[in-house]
């Protein structure tokens, strides 16, 4: 067994990543299956019982928390240690090795009620630490599971994760692991998207899986496709949510129900998210039992982002994006050394434009978003992760939960698809209390998005003067960058704003706008899109619109393959 002392958090980060990498590329991550889980009676030093009764009850006289905020300080931090709760000491060993002293504050508020068998439906900030506090009470559940037999073909699964994206699905995964260092007994794996079928099988069926982590669309893929999985998750007594409020959300909605219902109706859920908007509160009892806890970490408004994180919005017409996010980089590289930057894109291929054109301009960029394979995503994540002076563009793949550590800046490009995503890009940065700086980058015509952030601490700020130099440079770039990307740039652009209502309304003065991107991207003639593609978003015959001359149904096809 391992005894290390206490990591430091770039330690610790290392070990993380290390085991994001492990879980994504190997086929085989088995521990081995032993029985007894060590689980006895803690003594505390002054020899009282670990089991701190007042913390537990406190929270139980609190009833109802519904809308209750737990804790308004800004520290992320609580005051209350791990060991005054009932937890394995295993458990306890591990979070002394991953170095956290005390708990933060989501964690103290949810634990009681947790570990009395609480449903929860937790909110706090960005970066608090919402996955140890729903972990650490889902090992609690698997310790006190009977281990399975060794005979038994379908082992339970115990715990069930469902995390929104890859990322943050093999990173809960990878913060499972620290946390049962000490319980080798106890598997965690991981099935995501993007990786082959047939070898998360193998590896369910070969190694150790008390605790699942899961992707929605895979997780259903397993339900219906994996032999035996569906009886292993009728094993399940945690189900966790989370990024709750977004796997609720129409998107994942049909899935989540359809994991809902191969999951015992006898069972503890938790929902966690940093943002849980109102229509979700309505729908979470699909989820949740009636009885449930709503723990409020958050002040409504201002208490949603963090005091450290400077917000700032810029309006200008889309043709001078490109240089004022170049002029934006080139005083934020100047000014902090290690600087760390994340740019949000509104699509993959907007995404992938915006990395090929910064890298055009010598900066040290890196791209992540859905078309590019798994294998690289991981790749790229765990380098960021790791490194300094260092930009990332992604887009919404990356928004949510991704724990990166010291970023300084997060850009937002373009409208943000709602007030929630906005609040979870930005929590990108001032992650554990750390200080970081927020920019909104928007055309006039997407002003009106202002209104749903107007409570929180955003400012406006003028416009640098422009650097004649830089837009020389940034034209250049522009020539360089293949057109191929500018045409699926300008097709995809169009897409996102078809779906943003207040925009699309007016499919003519649409048109005109992504028009005005395309000469962004310094085209004088805007890309024809092929006829199928202009049907599916309703833009058949707009004025402005070019239509692919010569497309027929096979040749599109074939095109977008090529995509
Ligand atoms: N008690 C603790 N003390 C110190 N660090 C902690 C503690 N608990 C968790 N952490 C660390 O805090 C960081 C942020 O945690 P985590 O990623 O779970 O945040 P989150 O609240 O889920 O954020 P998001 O809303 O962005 O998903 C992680 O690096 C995690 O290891």
């Amino acid at each position: 067994m391992n005894s290390d002392g206490p990591k430091s958090g770039k330690k610790r980060r290392e070990i993380r990543a290390k085991l994001v990498k492990k879980l994504t590329n190997d086929e085989d991550d088995s521990v081995k299956l032993v029985k007894n889980n060590n689980r006895g009676p803690k003594r505390g030093r002054e020899g009282q019982s670990d089991v701190d009764e007042p913390l537990i009850k406190k929270a139980a006289s609190t009833k109802p928390l519904d809308a209750q905020i737990a804790k308004t300080s800004d520290s992320y931090l609580s005051k209350t240690r791990f060991d005054q709760f009932p937890l394995s000491p295993l458990s306890l060993k591990a979070i002394v090795d991953a170095g956290f002293k005390t708990m933060t504050v989501v964690q103290e508020a949810t634990l009681p009620l947790i570990l009395q068998g609480k449903d929860i439906l937790a909110k706090a900030k960005t970066g608090t630490g919402k996955t140890v506090a729903f972990l650490l009470p889902s090992i609690e559940a698997v310790i006190k599971s009977p281990p399975a037999s060794r005979d038994n073909k379908h082992p339970p699964i115990i715990v069930l994760v469902v995390c929104p994206t890859r990322e943050l699905a093999c990173q809960a995964a990878a913060e499972a692991n620290i946390l049962l260092k000490y319980h080798p007994s106890i598997g965690v794996q991981v099935v995501i998207g993007g990786t082959k079928l047939p070898t998360e099988q193998r590896r369910l069926q070969k190694s150790p899986c008390q605790i699942l982590v899961a992707t929605p669309g895979r997780l259903k893929d397993h339900i219906d496709n994996t032999s035996g999985f569906a009886t292993r998750l009728m094993g399940v007594k945690v189900l966790v949510l989370d990024e709750a409020d977004h796997l609720l959300d129409m998107g994942f909605r049909r899935e989540i129900e359809r994991i809902i219902a191969a999951v015992p109706k006898q069972r503890q859920t938790f929902l966690f998210s940093a943002t849980v908007p109102e229509e979700v509160r309505q729908i979470c009892h699909v989820a949740l039992k009636r009885d449930h806890e709503f723990v409020n970490c958050v002040q409504e408004g201002a208490g949603e982002t963090h005091q450290k994180v400077s917000q700032m919005y810029m309006i200008a017409s889309l043709d001078r994006h490109f240089s004022l996010l170049y002029g934006l980089l080139k005083k934020h590289i100047a000014d902090n050394v290690g600087y760390k930057v994340i740019i949000f894109c509104t699509t993959a291929m907007v995404t992938r434009l915006v990395a090929d054109l910064l890298g055009k301009l010598s900066l040290n960029v890196r791209e992540i978003h859905s078309r590019k394979p798994q294998s690289y995503r991981t790749r790229v994540s765990d380098e960021f992760r790791k490194s300094k002076s260092i930009i990332l563009v992604t887009s919404d793949v990356s928004a949510r939960g991704v724990d990166y550590p010291d970023v300084s800046l997060v850009v937002q490009m373009g409208l943000p698809s709602d007030r929630e995503q906005y609040i979870h890009r930005l929590g990108r940065t001032g992650r554990k209390g750390k200080e970081g700086e927020g920019v909104l980058l928007l055309a006039p015509w997407e002003e009106y998005f202002l209104s749903s952030v107007k409570d929180l601490p955003i400012t406006k700020s003028s416009l640098p003067p422009i650097d004649h130099e830089a837009v020389k440079k940034v034209q250049k770039g522009l020539i360089q960058v293949e057109m191929t990307n500018k045409e699926a740039a300008y097709q995809a652009w169009l897409g996102y704003y078809k779906s943003q209502k207040k925009i699309a309304r007016d499919t003519t003065r649409l048109v005109e706008l992504a028009n005005e991107f395309s000469r962004s991207m310094g085209l004088s003639i805007p890309p024809a899109i092929p006829i199928n593609v202009l049907g599916k978003m309703g833009l058949k015959n707009v004025p402005g619109i070019r239509v692919a001359p010569g497309f027929d149904k096979k040749h599109t096809k074939r095109n977008n393959r090529s995509r």
